[in-house]
């Protein structure tokens, strides 16, 4: 399976902020299960998945890359990261998890204090993606290597993966719910909503 956009320049923004503002705490725990569901699904998937990342891709827009198996991102002026320090907000867990599993401690505490955005390069260097090319070329090159990938005994590949993401699956797995409501209690904290609607602002300011 290969996740790509069909945006130009833009991977994934990740999750819809809107959807994080001025919002109940009702809708905020729906908005929160059915993220756990497609994460868990997709970082639980017995598929190969591989991120053509022909674009930008910060915060959700990381954690679906990073939830590949393979990552291959466009050269230039994108970044991917997880940013969240930067709204305000706080990296869930099973975020860290997954950056932990790929990055390593000393660079994952790095990057989430300071909410960094790495371009293409920097990502390479720290491990975050596999491999730069021209946009051009992002899409090929995915196809290469899946069939490098699917050379493999589905069978033995499947088996190795599934225990290598165990433990961060079942993280999650077992405090669902409570993990949900801690979204919505800490999304709708007064602190927090404030700088969720200034970064909104920032936003909307950079376009005019
Ligand atoms: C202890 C902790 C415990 C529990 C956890 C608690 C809290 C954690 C909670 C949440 C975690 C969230 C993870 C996230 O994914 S947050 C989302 C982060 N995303 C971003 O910061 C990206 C913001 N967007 C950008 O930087 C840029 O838009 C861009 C680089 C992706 C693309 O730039 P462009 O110049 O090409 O396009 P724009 O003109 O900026 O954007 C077009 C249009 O889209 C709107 N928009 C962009 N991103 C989002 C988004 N993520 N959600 C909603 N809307 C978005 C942007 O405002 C423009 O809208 P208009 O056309 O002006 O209407």
């Amino acid at each position: 399976m290969v996740l790509a956009s069909a945006a130009p320049g833009i991977f994934s923004a990740g999750l819809d902020i809107l959807e994080m503002y001025q919002s109940t705490p009702e809708r905020c725990v729906a908005f929160w299960r059915a993220l756990q569901d497609a994460w868990l699904n997709l970082y639980g998937s017995r598929l190969i998945t591989m991120a053509a990342i022909e674009g930008h891709s910060p915060a959700g827009g990381c954690l679906l890359a990073m939830s590949c198996d393979y990552r291959v991102m466009a050269e230039g002026k994108f970044q991917i990261g997880l940013n969240e320090t930067k709204l305000g907000i706080v990296a869930p867990f099973w975020f860290t998890d997954v950056m932990l599993n790929t990055i390593g401690h000393r660079e994952t505490e790095k990057a989430l204090q300071l909410g960094a955005l790495y371009s293409a390069q920097q990502a390479l260097s720290i491990g975050l993606v596999d491999k730069v090319v021209p946009l051009a070329e992002v899409m090929p090159t995915v196809e290469g290597e899946l069939k490098n990938w699917l050379q493999i005994p589905a069978a033995a590949r499947v088996i190795t993966k599934t225990s290598m993401r165990k433990a961060v699956l079942d993280r999650l797995r077992s405090q669902k719910e409570k993990d949900a409501q801690f979204f919505a209690d800490f999304i709708n904290r007064d602190s927090v909503q404030k700088s969720l609607g200034m970064y909104i602002a920032s936003l909307q300011k950079k376009k005019n």
